[in-house]
């Protein structure tokens, strides 16, 4: 099953356990309507939670340009799994995509370990949906130097586990977000983040025909952090700031226009 070719630049918005049923559907009607044509480079997606998946399908039934995620998805497509929840069906509900290993994933009580992230991401190319896999070091370092070695040397098995098990020609999507910038009141410093990605970037470059790689940054993103990181990175990933239909839409014309 093939999944559905990346844009040139991506951004996204994880609602996380934020918004229930009503508020997901107002804001996804919104998002529909400032979504970039189905012709732009930029390509913008929503992962709602599990619940909305359904609904958020219907709303987006005219805006199929806007892709539709999942936040996690099980190894297996079916079997004796309670309260998992399968890919096949996340494929068959219209999810084009699914983020996996995400920080708040990855850190206790889940510890997400890198094998099984790397087995939900081959589940999810085989159901022809797109791997989006956050990677990212868990603490901060004051020292500039010391804080990009630190991050690179955990994000790169992060990467490498996924890039064995799926298959080449496989599109992925890996978010960069440090987990000491998520849910703070700014984005780690572009200095840091271009650093880590240029590291990251040339380590997926000596792994062969692995062709369709986008590299997105998260945590604390907002309008204005793009201008900041758009010479070494394809989109941004957003939370809490992109909550916010209008901020939103700033970033995506930042992002669109660039
Ligand atoms: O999934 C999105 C990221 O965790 C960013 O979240 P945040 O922008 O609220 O820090």
């Amino acid at each position: 099953m093939a999944a559905p070719t990346l844009p040139k630049s991506l951004v996204g918005v994880n609602t996380k356990m934020y918004f229930d049923l009503p508020t997901t559907t107002a804001y996804i009607s919104s998002v529909s309507k400032i979504a970039p044509p189905p012709d732009s480079s930029c390509g913008i997606f929503i992962i709602p939670s599990y619940p909305c998946l359904g609904a958020a399908h219907t709303l987006l039934q005219a805006t199929p340009q806007v892709l539709l995620g999942a936040q996690n998805c099980h190894t297996e497509d079916s079997g004796a799994y309670t309260g998992e929840v399968s890919p096949l069906m996340l494929k068959q509900i219209g999810c084009s995509m699914v983020c996996l290993g995400h920080a708040e994933r990855r850190r206790a009580p889940i510890n997400e370990a890198d094998d099984v992230i790397a087995k939900k991401a081959k589940a999810v190319v085989r159901n022809g949906m797109i791997p989006l896999v956050c990677i990212g070091e868990k603490a901060k370092s004051n020292i500039m130097s010391e804080g990009v070695g630190l991050a690179i040397r955990e994000c790169s098995p992060q990467i490498m586990e996924v890039l064995r098990a799926v298959p080449g020609d496989a599109p992925i999507i890996f978010a960069y977000e440090p987990a000491w910038a998520i849910g703070a009141q700014e984005p780690a410093s572009a200095d840091h983040v271009l650093a880590v990605v240029k590291s990251l970037k040339s380590l997926v470059d000596t792994v062969e025909g692995k062709t369709e790689i986008r590299m997105l940054y998260g945590g604390s993103a907002k309008p204005g952090t793009w201008q900041t990181l758009k010479a070494g990175l394809d989109g941004l990933f957003l939370g809490r700031f992109a909550h916010n239909v209008e901020n939103f839409e700033k970033v995506i014309r930042e992002v669109e226009e660039s």
